[in-house]
Protein backbone atom coordinates (compact mmCIF):
# COMPACT_ATOMS: atom_id res chain seq x y z
CA UNK A 1 0.00 0.00 0.00
CA UNK A 2 1.17 3.44 -0.70
CA UNK A 3 1.00 5.70 1.51
CA UNK A 4 -0.70 9.33 0.74
CA UNK A 5 2.54 11.70 1.32
CA UNK A 6 2.00 14.93 -0.29
CA UNK A 7 5.40 15.93 0.68
CA UNK A 8 6.86 13.29 -1.68
CA UNK A 9 6.76 14.17 -5.27
CA UNK A 10 7.94 11.28 -6.67
CA UNK A 11 8.20 7.42 -5.10
CA UNK A 12 9.49 4.31 -7.16
CA UNK A 13 8.73 0.92 -5.39
CA UNK A 14 11.18 -1.91 -6.92
CA UNK A 15 9.87 -0.81 -10.54
CA UNK A 16 11.44 -3.71 -13.12
CA UNK A 17 11.55 -3.16 -16.41
CA UNK A 18 11.93 -6.02 -19.18
CA UNK A 19 12.03 -5.31 -22.80
CA UNK A 20 12.09 -7.77 -25.46
CA UNK A 21 10.36 -11.37 -26.08
CA UNK A 22 10.64 -14.13 -23.13
CA UNK A 23 13.28 -16.15 -25.47
CA UNK A 24 15.55 -12.17 -25.01
CA UNK A 25 14.82 -10.74 -22.48
CA UNK A 26 16.52 -7.34 -21.58
CA UNK A 27 16.24 -5.49 -18.30
CA UNK A 28 16.37 -2.10 -18.29
CA UNK A 29 15.15 -1.59 -14.57
CA UNK A 30 16.07 -4.24 -12.64
CA UNK A 31 13.90 -3.09 -8.77
CA UNK A 32 14.30 0.90 -8.55
CA UNK A 33 13.35 2.41 -5.90
CA UNK A 34 13.41 5.90 -5.32
CA UNK A 35 11.79 8.55 -3.10
CA UNK A 36 11.88 12.44 -4.10
CA UNK A 37 10.49 14.80 -1.88
CA UNK A 38 8.59 17.86 -3.55
CA UNK A 39 10.31 21.15 -4.32
CA UNK A 40 13.62 19.39 -5.24
CA UNK A 41 15.91 19.13 -8.55
CA UNK A 42 17.75 15.67 -9.49
CA UNK A 43 19.91 14.46 -11.65
CA UNK A 44 20.25 10.85 -12.71
CA UNK A 45 23.52 9.38 -14.31
CA UNK A 46 24.86 6.36 -15.33
CA UNK A 47 26.85 4.62 -18.29
CA UNK A 48 24.90 4.48 -21.69
CA UNK A 49 22.04 1.88 -21.61
CA UNK A 50 21.93 1.40 -17.29
CA UNK A 51 18.42 2.33 -17.82
CA UNK A 52 18.23 6.55 -17.26
CA UNK A 53 15.31 7.21 -19.91
CA UNK A 54 13.41 3.89 -19.17
CA UNK A 55 13.37 5.09 -15.46
CA UNK A 56 12.28 8.59 -16.82
CA UNK A 57 9.51 7.00 -19.09
CA UNK A 58 8.19 4.91 -16.72
CA UNK A 59 8.18 7.35 -13.51
CA UNK A 60 6.73 9.79 -15.96
CA UNK A 61 3.95 7.43 -17.42
CA UNK A 62 4.74 7.50 -20.86
CA UNK A 63 5.72 3.53 -20.22
CA UNK A 64 4.66 0.98 -17.98
CA UNK A 65 6.66 -1.06 -15.35
CA UNK A 66 6.81 -4.69 -16.22
CA UNK A 67 6.65 -4.44 -12.17
CA UNK A 68 6.49 -2.61 -9.28
CA UNK A 69 4.66 0.96 -8.62
CA UNK A 70 5.00 4.63 -9.07
CA UNK A 71 3.34 7.37 -7.64
CA UNK A 72 2.73 11.05 -8.07
CA UNK A 73 2.53 13.06 -4.54
CA UNK A 74 1.08 10.32 -3.00
CA UNK A 75 -1.52 9.33 -5.90
CA UNK A 76 -0.03 5.85 -8.35
CA UNK A 77 -0.34 6.39 -11.83
CA UNK A 78 -2.90 4.82 -13.06
CA UNK A 79 -2.60 1.06 -14.22
CA UNK A 80 -5.90 0.60 -16.41
CA UNK A 81 -6.27 2.45 -19.88
CA UNK A 82 -4.20 4.71 -21.84
CA UNK A 83 -6.31 7.27 -21.78
CA UNK A 84 -6.79 7.09 -17.68
CA UNK A 85 -2.89 7.30 -17.83
CA UNK A 86 -2.85 10.80 -20.03
CA UNK A 87 -5.35 12.27 -18.31
CA UNK A 88 -3.04 11.71 -14.73
CA UNK A 89 -0.45 12.93 -16.68
CA UNK A 90 -1.48 16.05 -17.99
CA UNK A 91 -2.75 17.71 -14.40
CA UNK A 92 0.67 16.32 -12.69
CA UNK A 93 3.56 15.97 -15.30
CA UNK A 94 5.73 18.10 -17.75
CA UNK A 95 8.12 16.54 -20.04
CA UNK A 96 11.07 18.32 -21.54
CA UNK A 97 12.71 16.24 -24.30
CA UNK A 98 16.46 16.60 -25.79
CA UNK A 99 15.03 17.16 -29.34
CA UNK A 100 12.32 19.78 -28.56
CA UNK A 101 9.07 17.97 -29.73
CA UNK A 102 7.92 21.22 -30.76
CA UNK A 103 4.71 20.83 -33.47
CA UNK A 104 6.66 22.76 -36.56
CA UNK A 105 3.63 24.44 -37.67
CA UNK A 106 2.36 26.34 -35.08
CA UNK A 107 4.00 29.59 -33.58
CA UNK A 108 6.07 29.36 -30.20
CA UNK A 109 2.70 30.96 -28.29
CA UNK A 110 0.67 28.12 -29.73
CA UNK A 111 2.67 25.42 -28.96
CA UNK A 112 3.11 26.47 -25.25
CA UNK A 113 -0.90 26.81 -25.63
CA UNK A 114 -1.21 22.93 -27.00
CA UNK A 115 -1.06 20.90 -24.04
CA UNK A 116 -3.94 23.03 -22.26
CA UNK A 117 -5.78 22.78 -25.88
CA UNK A 118 -5.78 19.33 -25.83
CA UNK A 119 -6.99 18.59 -22.14
CA UNK A 120 -9.40 20.76 -23.26
CA UNK A 121 -8.83 23.35 -20.29
CA UNK A 122 -9.24 26.73 -20.57
CA UNK A 123 -6.58 28.90 -22.01
CA UNK A 124 -4.86 31.58 -20.08
CA UNK A 125 -2.71 32.88 -23.04
CA UNK A 126 -2.04 36.05 -21.33
CA UNK A 127 -0.13 33.13 -19.00
CA UNK A 128 1.40 31.29 -22.00
CA UNK A 129 2.69 34.99 -23.24
CA UNK A 130 3.83 35.52 -19.72
CA UNK A 131 5.89 32.23 -19.45
CA UNK A 132 7.35 32.85 -22.98
CA UNK A 133 8.68 36.25 -21.69
CA UNK A 134 9.94 35.23 -18.51
CA UNK A 135 11.73 31.95 -20.74
CA UNK A 136 12.97 35.25 -22.62
CA UNK A 137 10.99 34.93 -25.93
CA UNK A 138 8.85 37.69 -25.28
CA UNK A 139 10.00 39.38 -29.29
CA UNK A 140 9.48 35.57 -30.75
CA UNK A 141 6.07 34.53 -29.84
CA UNK A 142 4.84 34.07 -33.40
CA UNK A 143 7.66 32.79 -34.68
CA UNK A 144 7.77 29.22 -35.71
CA UNK A 145 10.30 26.54 -34.70
CA UNK A 146 12.29 26.47 -37.75
CA UNK A 147 12.88 30.37 -36.84
CA UNK A 148 14.35 29.65 -33.88
CA UNK A 149 17.52 28.73 -32.38
CA UNK A 150 18.27 25.21 -30.34
CA UNK A 151 18.20 27.23 -27.34
CA UNK A 152 14.90 29.00 -28.14
CA UNK A 153 13.39 26.14 -29.06
CA UNK A 154 14.08 24.08 -25.96
CA UNK A 155 13.04 27.62 -23.96
CA UNK A 156 9.58 27.27 -25.75
CA UNK A 157 9.47 23.30 -24.53
CA UNK A 158 10.08 24.47 -21.50
CA UNK A 159 7.04 27.42 -20.98
CA UNK A 160 5.22 24.52 -22.42
CA UNK A 161 6.22 21.82 -20.13
CA UNK A 162 5.20 24.94 -17.36
CA UNK A 163 2.00 25.59 -18.56
CA UNK A 164 -0.39 23.73 -17.10
CA UNK A 165 1.37 24.03 -13.46
CA UNK A 166 2.96 20.94 -13.67
CA UNK A 167 4.09 19.51 -10.07
CA UNK A 168 6.40 17.12 -11.64
CA UNK A 169 8.96 18.15 -14.85
CA UNK A 170 10.48 15.40 -16.42
CA UNK A 171 13.37 16.40 -18.69
CA UNK A 172 15.40 13.86 -20.36
CA UNK A 173 19.02 15.39 -21.84
CA UNK A 174 17.32 18.62 -22.39
CA UNK A 175 20.98 20.20 -22.66
CA UNK A 176 22.29 17.59 -25.10
CA UNK A 177 21.26 19.19 -28.33
CA UNK A 178 22.71 22.67 -27.18
CA UNK A 179 25.81 25.10 -27.10
CA UNK A 180 27.26 25.72 -23.40
CA UNK A 181 25.67 29.25 -23.35
CA UNK A 182 21.67 28.22 -23.80
CA UNK A 183 22.22 24.76 -21.68
CA UNK A 184 23.31 26.69 -19.00
CA UNK A 185 20.39 29.06 -20.26
CA UNK A 186 17.67 26.14 -19.71
CA UNK A 187 19.23 24.44 -16.46
CA UNK A 188 18.45 27.88 -14.68
CA UNK A 189 14.99 28.10 -15.85
CA UNK A 190 14.41 24.23 -14.26
CA UNK A 191 16.25 25.17 -11.55
CA UNK A 192 14.02 28.04 -11.45
CA UNK A 193 11.28 26.05 -11.16
CA UNK A 194 12.29 24.56 -8.59
CA UNK A 195 13.12 27.41 -6.36
CA UNK A 196 10.60 29.94 -7.04
CA UNK A 197 7.62 27.74 -7.42
CA UNK A 198 8.27 24.84 -5.29
CA UNK A 199 8.27 22.32 -8.46
CA UNK A 200 10.36 19.44 -8.53
CA UNK A 201 12.50 18.64 -11.14
CA UNK A 202 14.27 14.92 -12.59
CA UNK A 203 16.67 15.49 -15.16
CA UNK A 204 18.05 12.65 -17.15
CA UNK A 205 22.14 14.45 -18.26
CA UNK A 206 25.45 12.88 -19.25
CA UNK A 207 26.95 16.38 -18.58
CA UNK A 208 28.36 16.32 -15.17
CA UNK A 209 28.31 20.33 -15.24
CA UNK A 210 24.48 20.40 -16.08
CA UNK A 211 24.01 17.74 -12.77
CA UNK A 212 25.71 20.20 -10.56
CA UNK A 213 22.86 22.34 -11.38
CA UNK A 214 20.49 19.71 -9.36
CA UNK A 215 20.13 19.20 -5.70
CA UNK A 216 21.44 15.63 -6.04
CA UNK A 217 22.79 13.08 -8.26
CA UNK A 218 21.48 9.56 -8.19
CA UNK A 219 23.53 6.78 -10.13
CA UNK A 220 22.51 3.91 -12.32
CA UNK A 221 24.15 1.32 -13.31
CA UNK A 222 22.86 -1.72 -15.13
CA UNK A 223 19.03 -1.03 -14.31
CA UNK A 224 19.98 -0.44 -10.55
CA UNK A 225 20.94 2.57 -8.46
CA UNK A 226 24.43 2.08 -7.29
CA UNK A 227 25.21 4.98 -5.50
CA UNK A 228 23.93 8.71 -4.63
CA UNK A 229 25.40 12.33 -4.52
CA UNK A 230 24.15 15.37 -2.38
CA UNK A 231 25.34 18.42 -2.97
CA UNK A 232 27.27 17.74 -6.15
CA UNK A 233 30.13 19.52 -7.86
CA UNK A 234 30.86 18.90 -11.36
CA UNK A 235 34.08 17.47 -9.93
CA UNK A 236 32.94 14.91 -8.04
CA UNK A 237 29.89 13.80 -10.64
CA UNK A 238 32.95 13.33 -12.89
CA UNK A 239 35.30 11.28 -10.47
CA UNK A 240 31.70 8.95 -9.95
CA UNK A 241 30.71 8.89 -13.47
CA UNK A 242 34.43 7.65 -14.25
CA UNK A 243 34.53 5.12 -11.57
CA UNK A 244 31.15 3.81 -12.74
CA UNK A 245 32.17 3.37 -16.73
CA UNK A 246 35.12 1.93 -15.82
CA UNK A 247 33.63 -0.42 -13.72
CA UNK A 248 30.61 -1.05 -16.55
CA UNK A 249 33.60 -2.11 -18.66
CA UNK A 250 34.98 -4.45 -16.62
CA UNK A 251 31.65 -5.72 -15.68
CA UNK A 252 33.06 -5.39 -12.09
CA UNK A 253 30.46 -4.57 -9.52
CA UNK A 254 31.07 -1.48 -7.82
CA UNK A 255 30.49 0.70 -4.60
CA UNK A 256 30.05 4.65 -5.17
N1 LIG B 1 12.05 -0.21 -26.63
C1 LIG B 1 13.07 -1.00 -26.27
N2 LIG B 1 13.14 -2.30 -26.66
C2 LIG B 1 14.15 -3.09 -26.29
N3 LIG B 1 15.16 -2.70 -25.48
C3 LIG B 1 15.16 -1.43 -25.05
C4 LIG B 1 14.12 -0.52 -25.42
N4 LIG B 1 14.39 0.67 -24.84
C5 LIG B 1 15.55 0.52 -24.14
N5 LIG B 1 16.00 -0.75 -24.27
C6 LIG B 1 17.21 -1.32 -23.64
O1 LIG B 1 17.12 -1.08 -22.25
C7 LIG B 1 18.39 -0.71 -21.72
C8 LIG B 1 18.30 0.66 -21.06
O2 LIG B 1 18.05 1.65 -22.07
P1 LIG B 1 17.90 3.20 -21.75
O3 LIG B 1 17.60 3.90 -23.03
O4 LIG B 1 16.95 3.38 -20.63
O5 LIG B 1 19.37 3.56 -21.25
P2 LIG B 1 20.05 5.00 -21.05
O6 LIG B 1 20.81 4.90 -19.77
O7 LIG B 1 19.03 6.06 -21.15
O8 LIG B 1 21.05 5.01 -22.27
P3 LIG B 1 21.70 6.27 -23.09
O9 LIG B 1 22.54 7.03 -22.10
O10 LIG B 1 22.54 5.58 -24.13
O11 LIG B 1 20.57 7.08 -23.65
C9 LIG B 1 19.36 -0.77 -22.89
O12 LIG B 1 20.00 -2.02 -22.87
C10 LIG B 1 18.47 -0.62 -24.10
O13 LIG B 1 19.05 -1.27 -25.22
Amino acid sequence: MISMDAGEALRLDSVRKVYGTADNPVTALDGVSLRLPTGTFTAIMGPSGSGKSTLLQCAAGLDRPTEGTVAIAGQPIPKGSEAAVTRFRRDRIGFVFQQFNLLPTLTALENVTLPLRLAGRKIDKKRCAGLLAQVGLGDRMNHRPAQLSGGQQQRVAIARALASSPALIFADEPTGALDTRSARDVLALLATAVRDHGQTVVMVTHDPAAAAYAHSVVFLADGRIVGELARPTADAVAEQMTRLTDAAARHAPVGV
